[in-house]
């Protein structure tokens, strides 16, 4: 590596001719004299039409022990130069170096406790207490904790901190970026880079602030790249990068920057600089109109007047003693192609193509060096996770009450029968002029049978007695009943002349001692339900009535009998076909928007970012978040189950530790399903929305509350290829079969559940790698 970091500042000085210490010290120098250094950055985001090109061809130089100002206007790229620095984004083109290393290598150590940062966004906990945010980034660390409370003491003095028992969420805009600055100064790193830390700080703590990093540089030789949109105080730093449209218009000190310039103030020189650099592009421009027409010596000497300076003459005229001054000579204004480094024997490559100065550049190939999750940062991860769950009683009782609730909710509301069911009963047998009194006797007599049949339907029927069909048929098209029953006049006498005549009986009897009902179809669950009560009445009616005339009970019944199910029992209710489906479903979909939700706002809030920046690694993250959301995953399916089966007693007839298992590895796949959802989606809406947009597919597709089976046939494919459907089989085969693992439809659950996991995690890495050169 140091061979490398030599090869790359000797080609870098002799392309850029620069005479300072800074690049031409071949024995490895570099390594020692600069802190940063960043040739030919170039970074765009978005892809396409969208693609928009924040750093083009930028060079840096930052020396160690120095404090170096990064100046430039708003959306000008400096803290995507920064990300880039601290190893959290990747440039498209171009070389970085930090501390000797390339960022983001296990060897630099960056991101790591050699850096400290301090992002745009506060990026703190808002549940922590100050004294807990900062003992969080002591543990990942891994300070001694005598050191943290000594920091937490001198940083409470010197930022002017409230006392440490406040929490984040109750302190001032302020009074918050100071908890940050003192979360980046923290663990005393070689280098700390600052994005605008003098924001929102009045103007007393601003010189404190300034006069400390000028001791942290002095004193303990440490570097520091701070932004700040107030230039003036940027003239305490040792170096001014003056930043414009992606490039360093300057890289100098603040006093020959004053002097090259002659203007009294930084801000004035920094006017002047964008009005020469203006100019110098509108000239850029002009000659390649020229050259287009023709005028191609022109174009290749352009001669400007003397306050249009060229960038070759800044350079000459500037002190290089400190720094440099270089003004890259750009096409059109856009990123100069004209200068390269290349970092021979390692990852980096440039190919000249035809001379001309064109180059491309390959895309580094870092080697996938893997770095074993460290005990003490995943310690401070898992606590920082579960202080965070629990600090929040509304969070708390959302996570782990949620599940058993919605498994209430669906006990106390589905799969129940009907009850108060009104059916229109018109018994054209009743005498009028005998007040219609419904009269039967119990034995074995043919009289007033239609009245003995209306005994056996079941209560969760009401009977409406209605004088006539048409009235009752009115009543069932104003929705006042479910339907009609109707008794011929002779429907006893009629009855019995079919009973006596068995085969031989004619089609007029037969219509005439049929009970003929009129339903109201509209409702596909009620109508089935009355239909069912309706037969199932007749068929007690006609038992009781051959019981009486001393018969056999189920003589002339129909000849169609369901004996004992091979699983489950008779008449299994809706809910339980429904329960292993929704247990999956619910643990599934928690686990979703969990996952999702944490890894958006933390990402969102620039939380991930420094914790990333700190060292931290994403496996670590991962391995963190799983062991947390495992946890929840216990409580949620502990609950869910007991409600189910104790509250509600759904029987499970296989093994309740598979059942648990099946449930426990599909909170798994909802897990990684919401860390893909978290890699997409860069704020929590997004996330929320594709978490409950997939709800309801992902439910009614994967056959939790209707049969697979009845499904078209093309439909059938998508349902199996979804997360949930063969777990939900599994778990109902456990449930109503009481299958165990050897059956094929129940390992089938656990295989594919398991490869979706694996797919998922790996779709995560493939977008994450994606993302971090798009972003
Ligand atoms: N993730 C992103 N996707 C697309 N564009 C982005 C993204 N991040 C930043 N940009 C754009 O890149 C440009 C540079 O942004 P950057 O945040 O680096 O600027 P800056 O100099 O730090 O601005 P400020 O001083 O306001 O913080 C801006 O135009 C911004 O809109």
């Amino acid at each position: 590596m140091e061979k490398d970091v030599e090869e790359f500042a000797v080609t870098v000085s002799s392309h850029h001719q620069l005479e300072s210490e800074t690049n031409i010290n071949p024995s490895g120098s570099s390594r020692i004299n600069q802190a940063v250094l960043v040739r030919n950055a170039t970074k765009s985001y978005g892809v396409g039409r969208n693609r928009c090109a924040v750093l083009e061809g930028l060079d840096m130089t930052v020396k160690r022990g120095s404090i170096y100002g990064l100046l430039g206007a708003s959306g000008c790229g400096k803290t995507t130069l920064l990300s880039c620095i601290v190893g959290r984004r990747s440039l498209n083109s171009g070389d970085i170096l930090v501390l000797g290393n390339e960022p983001g290598t296990l060897e630099s150590g960056v991101p790591g406790p050699r850096v400290g940062y301090m992002p745009q966004e506060l990026a703190l906990y808002g549940d922590f207490t100050i004294k807990e945010t900062l003992q969080y980034f002591g543990r990942i660390y891994n300070l001694r904790s005598a050191f943290v409370d000594s920091q937490l003491e001198f940083l409470s003095t010197f930022l002017d901190l409230p006392p440490s028992d406040r929490y984040v969420r109750t302190l001032s805009g302020g009074q918050q970026r100071r908890v940050s600055f003192a979360v980046a100064l923290f663990h005393e790193p070689e280098l700390l880079i600052l994005d605008e830390p003098t924001v929102g700080v009045d103007p007393l703590l601003r010189h404190s602030i300034w006069n400390h990093l000028l001791r942290q540089s002095v004193d303990h030789g440490r570097t520091v790249i701070v932004t700040t949109h107030y230039i003036e105080e940027a003239r305490q730093a040792n170096t001014i990068g003056m930043m414009r449209s992606g490039r360093l218009l300057a890289e100098e000190s603040p006093n020959n920057l004053l002097r090259n310039f002659r203007r009294p103030s930084l801000e004035d020189a920094f006017l002047k600089l964008c009005m020469d650099e203006q100019r110098a592009e509108s000239m850029a421009n002009a000659s390649i109109s020229n050259v287009t027409n023709g005028n191609t010596e022109e174009a290749q000497h352009p001669q400007g007047d003397q306050d249009n300076v060229d960038c070759e003459d800044v350079v000459s005229q500037t002190d290089m003693t400190e720094t440099n001054v270089h003004r890259q000579r750009h096409n059109n204004g856009r990123g100069s192609v004209d200068s390269t480094t290349s970092y021979s024997g390692s990852t980096l490559f440039n190919l000249g193509i035809g001379g001309t100065g064109t180059k491309i550049r390959k895309r580094k190939n870092h080697s996938l060096k893997v770095s074993l999750p460290s005990l003490h940062r995943l310690g401070a991860l898992i606590r920082k996770n579960y202080l965070m769950t629990f600090r929040n009683i509304g969070i708390f009782v959302f996570i782990y009450f949620m599940p058993a609730f919605q498994a209430t909710v669906f006990n106390v509301t589905l799969g129940h029968e009907p009850t108060g069911l009104k059916i229109g009963v018109v018994n054209d047998e009743l005498n009028p002029s005998q007040g219609r009194i419904c009269n039967y006797s119990t034995d074995c007599s043919y009289s007033m049978l239609s009245c003995r049949y209306l005994r056996y339907i079941k209560d969760n029927i009401i009977q409406v007695p209605y004088e006539n069909v048409s009235e009752a048929m009115d009543a069932g098209k104003n929705g006042r009943v479910w339907g009609v029953i109707h008794f011929g006049r002779n429907f006893t006498e009629e009855f019995e002349i079919r009973q006596s005549e068995g085969d031989s009986a004619n089609l007029e009897n037969i219509i005439r001692s049929r009970i003929s009902i009129n339903m109201d179809s509209s409702n596909q669950q009620i109508d089935v339900f009355i239909e069912k009560w309706i037969l199932e009445a007749f068929g007690d009616f006609f038992k009781d009535f051959m019981r009486a005339c001393q018969h056999e009970p189920e003589a002339g019944y129909i000849p169609v009998v369901f004996m004992d199910p091979v699983y489950g029992q008779k008449d299994t209710t809706f809910t339980e076909f429904m329960a292993p489906g929704l247990i999956i479903s619910i643990v599934y979909f928690m686990a979703v928007s969990l996952t999702a939700g944490v890894f958006v706002s933390e990402r969102k809030q620039g939380l991930l970012d420094r914790c990333l920046v700190a060292g931290v690694t994403m496996t670590e993250i991962l391995i963190g978040q799983l062991i947390n959301q495992f946890s929840m995953l216990i409580g949620q399916t502990t609950l869910v189950f007991l409600c189910m089966l104790l509250a509600f007693n759904i029987p499970c007839h296989g093994n309740l530790a598979l059942a648990v298992f099946i449930t426990f590895l599909q909170g798994f796949v909802g897990m990684c399903f919401g860390l893909l959802i978290a890699t997409f989606c860069d704020n929590e809406n997004s996330a929320l929305l594709l978490s409950q947009a997939s709800f309801l597919p992902f439910t009614v597709i994967s056959g939790v509350c209707w049969p697979i089976e009845g499904m078209p046939p093309y439909l059938r494919k998508i349902a199996y290829s979804m997360p949930l459907t063969y777990a939900i089989e599994a778990l109902r085969c456990v449930f109503a079969r009481g299958w165990g693992i050897e059956r094929v439809d129940v390992y089938l659950g656990i295989v594919i559940s398991m490869a979706w996991i694996l797919v998922l995690l790996i779709l995560c890495l493939i977008v994450l790698r994606i993302r971090k050169y798009s972003r």
